[in-house]
């Protein structure tokens, strides 16, 4: 098989609302970052198949002989792209060692990558040997969606190693984009791979990773949203360690505890998403307005008091509601909570030394902090000349 070797990058995400709420069928909007994963595959002729991720300090090679042991004699479908294959996770678990319900950071990422390489290549008849290279600008498990980043490179640069679908560059472009039924093939392989790293993904991070921009989801149906003002925003990232899965597992229990006091509190989120929604598309048609600006701020805090309830709040984000408040700023968790990241709005009159004094704030507290661009590009493919020198460096290492 004629290996096509390819660099693809994805983006993570920040949830402006809906996050929890979307895994059990609520809107939430969502936005690409300037922040991305990028993935290098290269053909080999090693018999062997190798994975670098240096963010998660792993390494590690199999024999394409051993993985082939892994097909099913009967050349029956293995993987359908839209439903996970319980079998072959079982397999793949007892094949690298690692039992159910583990939540280590690096089988989640060994179980997702040999998953899709399994399935993507198995239907095109030859498991190849290469390697990949995977590196990150995402801080990882930190709820911006670097789960969804990594699935959909892998996604991505599989389908387009293994010829299922076509490489989008052309000699005069160095970075380019997949048309809408590529993207649909990787998106739906992507969320595989969510789920082996997830439980019970929604959607929304692997959509926001593929078609990138601002995103309106509800239960698997994508709608970007084009008309929207240019929103400032300031991502803090509060450094406690947490696993998205255990949260949504969580919230899940809670729910079936008390389904009459946690619906509500979902629907309410749902009604956030929603009045968010018509308040950017106001702002986008109009001129905002300050009043604009409350109301978001005010969705802002009454989305946070939710997510409290639900039980995926932490005292370092409360930490940050009271520091940017203090500052006349307003906060939430992003993702899936637990630690892990906020966003605080910053408006339009937000003067630069505010933003100055807050990000100083919120660093004394021991806490990341970066003003970032949101609507960044969904996934692509790119030549090495189209790719920052760091990166480029980073993936030719291994
Ligand atoms: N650069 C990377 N290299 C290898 N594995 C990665 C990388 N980024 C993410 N992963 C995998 O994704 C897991 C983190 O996913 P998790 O869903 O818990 O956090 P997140 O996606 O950053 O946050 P959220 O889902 O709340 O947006 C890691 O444990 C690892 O298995
Ligand atoms: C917590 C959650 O809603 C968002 C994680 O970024 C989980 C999901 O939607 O899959
Ligand atoms: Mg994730």
């Amino acid at each position: 098989m004629q290996i096509k070797e390819c660099i693809v990058s994805a983006p993570g995400k920040a949830i402006l609302h809906g996050e929890h709420a979307v895994v059990h069928g609520k809107v939430a909007l969502a936005v690409s970052l300037n922040l991305r994963t990028y993935l290098r595959l290269q053909a080999t002729s090693t018999s062997k198949v190798c994975i670098n991720l240096p963010n998660i300090n792993t390494f590690l090679s199999w024999d394409v002989t051993a993985l082939k042991q892994l097909l099913p004699d009967s050349g029956a479908e293995l993987g359908n792209v839209n439903e996970l294959d319980a079998e072959l996770v079982r397999m793949l678990r007892n094949f690298v060692g690692v039992s159910n319900g583990t939540l280590d950071t690096r089988s989640m990422a060994i179980l997702a990558f040999l998953y899709i390489y399994l399935c993507v290549f198995a239907k095109s008849g030859e498991l190849p040997s290469l390697t990949v290279s995977v590196w990150s600008e995402l801080p990882t498990g930190a709820g911006l969606g670097s789960s969804a980043a990594y699935s959909v490179c892998l996604a991505a640069a599989m389908l387009s190693a293994s010829g299922t679908i076509p490489s989008p560059l052309s000699d005069q472009e160095n970075t380019a984009r997949w048309g809408e039924v590529e993207m649909e093939l990787i998106n739906r392989w992507a969320f595989q791979g969510e789920r082996i790293i997830h439980g019970n993904p929604s959607g929304v991070d692997n959509a926001v990773g593929t078609w990138g921009g601002i995103l309106r989801y509800r239960s698997g149906k994508i709608t970007a949203l084009s008309r929207v003002p240019m929103l400032r925003i300031l991502l803090t990232n509060t450094k406690v360690p947490r696993s998205t899965k255990v949260l949504v597992a969580g919230v899940k229990d809670k729910l079936n505890k008390f389904p009459f006091i946690i619906n509500p509190v979902l629907e309410s989120v749902d009604a956030v998403s929603c009045t968010c929604e018509q308040t950017l598309t106001e702002m986008a048609s109009d001129t905002p307005t300050p009043e604009h600006y409350n109301v978001l701020e005010e969705l802002i805090d009454i989305n946070q008091h939710h997510l409290n309830v639900i039980g995926v709040g932490h005292t370092t984000l409360d930490t940050l509601c009271q520091v940017t408040l203090a500052r006349g700023l307003h906060s939430k968790l992003t993702g899936a909570g637990g630690g892990g990241c906020g966003i605080t709005l910053l408006r339009p009159e937000t003067e630069c030394s505010v933003v100055q004094n807050t990000i100083q704030d919120l660093r004394d507290c021991g806490y990341d902090c970066w003003e970032t661009r949101i609507g960044a590009a969904g996934v692509q493919q790119h030549s090495p000349l189209a790719v920052k020198e760091e990166v480029l460096e980073v993936l030719a290492r291994y």
